[in-house]
């Protein structure tokens, strides 16, 4: 057979498993069906590996690689997933009847809320002084400037930068809406005042942290923090939106998030900063550093690239806003240093120290992918 006739044979084979796919995915959501009357929970880690097992010894039956098998299989209960969520979000209809004013809707976070509001049922109006960017206008109700708004909603959720955000906070305040209201910014410690203001102004209010990017489709494994401010029916309520998801859900107070997100968030993007900012100053070495690769520099590139794609100013705001944010970073030049003295004193056993106390503090905490 010539190359043509091959290749369209293999074409005839990726339709069929494309259509094969399609069947699967239809299956997994009747499958959703039936868990969700017989009340039970969408995942069944039992069952994926029974699937990725049983899909192993065919591989290894018909001499395929196991290991790309699996991968396939992971991707595709994967896309069960996010499919069966999707339908228990938009079963759970929360938001029957129900509105909500998402303020700053058409930044990245905003968008995603209030799409995830709509597919609630929530009637969701945009306010946002970009009048573009709506990731469907035809879904949302939209206004310029929230302060035109009556306010009169269940939910109010402000998604604006979080230099803006204290602001929004301390005006929504002083007009004491009737509705649950939380903020969803990266950092806590900058809107204390705001927060505080509407404690003190009777507000239902929580503050709540998606730990996901925009981009996210499937909220298993991914974490939502609520800020504890004392008012359990806020908390009780922002926890709700997410009750038919597999996202798992934290209580915490703002000065343990911020303390924490100085790490989590802080930390890891420093480090990959100081990656960029060593390889470009690297002169001569970069444009052939490009040509080779290895596992771990790969890797290390391209996580290094997505903090590098990302807005200078809500990395630098996670920066410089945190009140907990110089230990990390001071924690960070501590730790290039102890590398830098093991490494300048030809001290082996010290550098070995450094490395066994990281894989025993990693070991400690590394969970399933
Ligand atoms: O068997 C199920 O319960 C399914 O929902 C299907 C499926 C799959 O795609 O195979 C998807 C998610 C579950 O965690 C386990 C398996």
């Amino acid at each position: 057979m010539n190359l043509e006739a091959l290749r369209m044979r293999l074409s005839a084979l990726d339709r069929q498993l494309v259509s094969l796919i399609a069947e699967r995915q239809a299956l997994s959501r009747q499958v959703a069906e039936v868990k969700r009357s017989a009340g039970r929970g969408t995942r069944d880690f039992k069952r994926e590996r029974d699937v990725i097992m049983q899909a192993r010894e065919a591989a290894t039956s018909l001499d395929v690689s196991p290991a790309l098998v699996e991968s396939v299989m992971r991707l595709l209960i994967r896309g069960s997933l996010t499919a069966q969520e999707r339908l228990r979000v938009a079963a759970g209809g929360r938001g029957n009847g129900r509105t909500a004013l998402v303020i700053g809707g058409h930044g990245k976070m905003g968008r995603w809320f209030s799409d995830f509001l709509t597919s609630q049922g929530y009637g969701v109006t945009v306010a946002d002084p970009n009048p573009e960017a709506s990731s469907n206008p035809q879904a949302h109700a939209y206004i310029a400037d929230w302060r035109e708004h009556s306010l009169d909603v269940d939910l109010i959720v402000v998604a604006t930068p979080l230099k803006i955000a204290n602001e929004v906070l301390l005006e929504l305040a002083q007009r004491r809406p009737r509705g649950t209201i939380f903020d969803l910014g990266s950092l806590k410690t900058p809107l204390r005042q705001g927060i505080q203001a509407l404690q003190s102004a009777g507000c239902q209010a929580t503050s709540v942290h998606p730990m996901f990017g925009p981009d996210t489709e499937l909220l298993s494994g991914r974490h939502v923090i609520f800020i504890d401010l004392g008012c359990q029916a806020a908390i009780d309520e922002a926890q709700a939106l997410f009750a038919s998801t597999m996202a798992e859900r934290i209580v915490m107070s703002l000065d343990e998030h911020d303390r924490l997100i100085a790490y989590v968030l802080g930390l890891s993007h420093a480090l990959n900063i100081a990656f960029f900012t060593a390889l470009a100053g690297s002169g001569e070495a970069a444009p052939r550093l490009a040509q080779l690769s290895s596992t771990t520099y790969d890797a290390q590139v391209e996580v290094a690239g997505k903090v590098a794609a990302e807005s200078p100013e809500l990395y630098f705001e996670i920066q410089s806003l945190n009140d907990y944010g110089r230990e990390s970073l001071q924690a960070l030049r501590a730790a290039v240093e102890q590398l830098w003295s093991a490494v300048s004193t030809n001290d082996a056993a010290r550098f070995a120290r450094l490395m066994q106390r990281g894989r025993e503090y990693l070991a400690g905490r590394v969970r399933e992918a």
